[in-house]
């Protein structure tokens, strides 16, 4: 006799998405103008029964009462049954049936749509106990079999008591009648299970709570399809992360929380303890100290492009992964670039401000066209590059300057040296990455080499300009107008004030930190760093993580993976071969990847191992973060 313990299912809400008399309303009542009315009926008495207010019975008999039900609908609902399983009981269908002789399957809803899902999972007849529908000879339902136990209340458990189990006896479901089973002293733990539906009185009455079938059978010491539920697994989005990015997290099981705004370091050290998986953009700042506090921090998403606020040496000792989204904002900035360049030579900002002041100032003095103008691109990147592409083709002249050989587009001209840039560009264009060493790139000296009446744009990091310095060259009229996204200092929230020096100069347009805010760019954004993130925890995919080697996975298949990073120094990888040889461990695929610091080495092994043998992995000298999937 196996010590698996007996799994207990309840079928609606709990292995299906659905509750049967629900669903069977929906077809019942299809085109029928009272439909709404009698469906809120039958929801309420559903939830009435389910949380234990009304009794079984009753709500049985009204709820049959109320619909017109014949064969062919309950045999509709039937042949979608096995397509509508909860989610996470669709995706351990295998383990389920590896278990089927130990699974139990006990419903106050009806024989004929629970059979194709018990079926479907292996579970054989007799362990099935539920309702058998009547029908009168044309077919409509008159009621169910009153000489079945599972017809009145208390069925379940007379059911359960007559089916005499032994062993270890865990009930699984969502409502008050399987809370009673375990009440009856029937089953050993009782989980409510809240994928589909979470009612309080249930909740309290259980051992556990489980918001996914993943959590019971690891409760339960099953191997599932995951090797860790991922509803235990926490994500922490800041700042507004667009809804496709919890969607995608939440649609793949993991637990999602989110805030509004950024944090400062004190309250993000606070937030992130028990949090694995941290997604913020461009004003959470992730310190050392943030990222030393952090218990169970696997993974950053920078749901931007910059990643300068994170401290990515300090990740990579830890061996937590940064991503980031590099291209998925670059046109937006591109096209703003574009805009505020057209907006300043025409000294446009000014003139409407006038003009909702009341004042008419219609001249051309000081009005330029950009055609036959020189944009000078600092930092030929990927918005660098691409803004050359557009400048060019209404007309400028485009040269730049970059601090590696970069690939000119169309007819762009590299320049030497920054200065050279400056005192030949009428319009220069800030787009250097937001490292330390850019720090007051453009200050007083470099302001004072660009051309009279030339205007600055910066789209980059805030602390690339010296403001106070580029204050005074506008309050002295040296420059024709600058347009400044963002700043040294921003606000964290919206609700949260700004000042500048540059507040109230002429034709100085100032916005706040938008280069990369559109609707098209967050939802790109929010998509492919989730896409990252998600490759990276169910694969152990490391492609564009900017701090740790890239290693570009498929899903695991056939295999267990081994994820192990450590510290780049010699002999971790003889190390660890060694370790996983005298665990019994056979390879069948193995990658390593290195940079400077760190080396990660992904290791593919037969499934047949005994569970404490990859303990060992962790105690190999350099360690920095060990990981097992399947
Ligand atoms: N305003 C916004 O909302 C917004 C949106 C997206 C990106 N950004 C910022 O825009 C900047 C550019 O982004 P990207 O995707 O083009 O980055 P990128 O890394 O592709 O390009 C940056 C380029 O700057 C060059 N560079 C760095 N320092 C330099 C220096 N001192 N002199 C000359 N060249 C230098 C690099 O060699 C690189 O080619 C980044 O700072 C990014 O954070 C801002
Ligand atoms: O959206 C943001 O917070 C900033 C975006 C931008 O600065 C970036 O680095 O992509």
């Amino acid at each position: 006799m196996s010590d698996a313990p007996t799994l207990i299912f309840d079928f609606d809400s709990t292995l299906v998405g659905f509750e049967t008399l629900e669903a069977l309303a929906e077809l019942a009542l299809e085109g029928a103008p009272e439909a709404g009315a009698v469906r809120g009926e039958i929801a309420a008495l559903t939830d009435q029964a389910m949380s234990g207010v009304l009794s079984f019975d009753q709500a049985l008999t009204r709820r049959l009462t109320l619909l017109p039900l014949t064969r062919d609908h309950v045999q509709v609902l039937a042949e979608q049954a096995v397509a509508r399983l909860a989610p996470s009981v669709a995706r351990n269908v295998e383990t389920l049936r590896a278990h089927a002789e130990r699974v139990v399957i006990v419903s106050g809803g009806f024989r004929e749509v629970i059979a194709p899902v018990a079926r479907h999972l292996g579970v054989p007849d007799e362990q099935v106990l539920a309702n058998d529908l009547t029908y009168d000879d044309k077919g409509r339902v008159t009621g169910v079999d009153r000489a079945n136990p599972l017809s009145a209340d208390g069925g379940k458990v007379t059911g359960i008591r007559a089916l005499g189990l032994s062993g270890t006896v865990v009930m699984i479901g969502d409502g008050w009648t399987d809370a009673e089973v375990r009440l009856a002293g029937l089953a050993d733990r009782f989980h409510a299970f809240c994928e589909v539906v979470r009612r309080p009185r249930v909740v309290e009455a259980a051992d556990a709570v489980a918001v996914s079938l993943d959590e019971v059978l690891h409760a339960e010491g099953l191997s599932g399809r995951w090797s860790y539920p991922r509803s235990r697994i926490k994500v922490l989005l800041l700042e507004s992360v667009h809804p496709a990015a919890v969607a995608a997290l939440e649609d793949a099981g993991y637990s999602v929380e989110c805030e509004t705004g950024a944090l400062d370091e004190d309250a993000l050290i606070e937030r992130l303890k028990g949090v694995h998986v941290l997604g913020l953009r461009s004003k959470t700042g992730v310190s050392e100290r943030v990222i030393d506090a952090a218990d169970r921090l696997m993974a950053v998403g920078a749901f931007c492009i910059g990643t300068n606020h994170i401290d990515l040496e300090a990740a990579s000792r830890r061996g937590i992964a940064v991503f980031n989204a590099p291209y998925s904002n670059t046109r937006s900035v591109v096209e703003l670039a574009i805009g505020l360049v057209i907006t300043l030579m025409r000294g446009v900002a000014d003139r409407s401000a006038a003009m909702h002041e009341g004042r008419w100032n219609k001249s051309a003095r000081g009005s330029r066209e950009l055609r036959g103008k020189t944009l000078g691109i600092v930092g030929y990147g990927a918005i660098g590059s691409q803004l050359s592409v557009l400048a060019e083709a209404l007309g400028m002249r485009v040269i730049y300057h970059d601090l590696s050989e970069r690939l000119a587009l169309g007819n762009a001209r590299p320049v030497i040296t920054l200065d050279d840039l400056l005192a030949e560009a009428d319009v220069v264009s800030l787009h250097v990455d937001g490292r330390a060493g850019n720090h007051r790139l453009i200050g007083a000296g470099e302001l004072a080499r660009m051309k009279p009446g030339a205007v600055l744009i910066n789209l980059s990091r805030g602390h690339v300009v010296d403001i106070d310095a580029l204050a005074e060259v506008m309050r002295a009229g040296r420059l024709g107008g600058a347009a400044i996204d963002v700043f040294p200092e921003e606000p964290r929230t919206n609700q949260d004030p700004f000042d500048s020096p540059l507040r109230g100069l002429a034709n100085v347009i100032l916005t706040p930190h938008v280069g990369g805010s559109t609707e098209e760019a967050q939802e790109a954004i929010g998509a492919f760093a989730a896409s990252r993130l998600l490759g990276y925890l169910n694969r152990g995919d490391t492609t564009f993580c900017v701090n740790l080697p890239n290693a570009q996975l498929s899903d695991v298949q056939g295999a267990h993976r081994l994820l192990h990073i450590h510290q780049n120094q010699p002999g971790v990888l003889a190390a660890l071969n060694l370790a996983l040889s005298e665990a019994g461990l056979n390879i069948l695929g193995q990658h390593l990847k290195t940079d400077g610091r760190t080396g990660y080495v992904i290791t593919d092994v037969d499934r047949d191992y005994q569970a404490g043998a990859l303990d060992v992995l962790k105690t190999v000298p350099g360690t920095l973060r060990f990981r097992a999937l399947y």
